[in-house]
């Protein structure tokens, strides 16, 4: 199983690198890497395993974090009356909304051993076109936590972290064109 062991911290290069395209269909060992991502998220949020392992909570993971360079995801975000449980090859936003939103408290990353406050704008509501686990090319339309979560992975295969977006001048300051948090 993953651990925080796997996990690169900010400083190592593949986190500003531009991730590889993965071709499809992917190999067997491609499939099983994004599976051991998505456990690890699993295994982040449940609190007996996460203790036991010294598990950081995640709600997504790119492959760069784990030092793998290639265009690969996992997002779970359990919600009241559904999960958002992704494992996408080569994610990629074909359309989103002129609206943005952010985390109230702002964000972290499961590569960054700091807090670096401020908003983080995102797309408050985003179209990704993907491959799915088995190779089948989906759009998925998101919007709220799943579409901060799944644009914040993306930026990890475009070598971004979340802190290159906050204002520098007033961290605080409320991005444009948000309507609400
Ligand atoms: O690239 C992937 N990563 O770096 C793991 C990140 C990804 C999230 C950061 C913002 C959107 C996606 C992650 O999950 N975290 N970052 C560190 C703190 C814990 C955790 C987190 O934000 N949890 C959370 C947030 C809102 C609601 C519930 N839980
Ligand atoms: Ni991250």
């Amino acid at each position: 199983m993953l651990t925080m062991d796997d996990i690169v911290r900010e400083g190592n290069p593949i986190l500003r690198a531009v991730a590889s395209e993965v071709m499809m269909p992917p190999t067997q060992e491609e499939k099983e890497t994004l599976k051991k991502m998505r456990e690890f998220l699993i295994n982040s949020q449940d609190d007996e395993i996460a203790e036991k392992y010294k598990l950081r909570a995640g709600i997504g993971l790119a492959a760069p974090q784990i030092g793998i360079s290639k265009r690969m995801i996992a997002v779970y975000i359990p919600e009241e009356d559904k999960i958002h449980d992704y494992t996408l090859f080569n994610p990629k936003v074909i359309s989103h909304s002129v609206e943005n939103t952010y985390l109230e408290g702002g964000e972290g990353c499961l590569s960054v051993d700091r807090e670096v406050p401020g908003y983080v704008p995102r797309h408050a509501r985003v179209k990704v076109k993907a491959y799915n686990i088995d190779g089948k090319e989906i759009t998925l339309k998101l919007k709220g936590l799943p579409a901060i979560a799944i644009q914040h992975e993306i930026d990890h295969l475009d070598g971004i972290m979340f802190y290159d977006h906050i204002n520098k001048a007033d961290p605080f300051a409320i991005p444009d064109h948000c309507a609400t948090n």
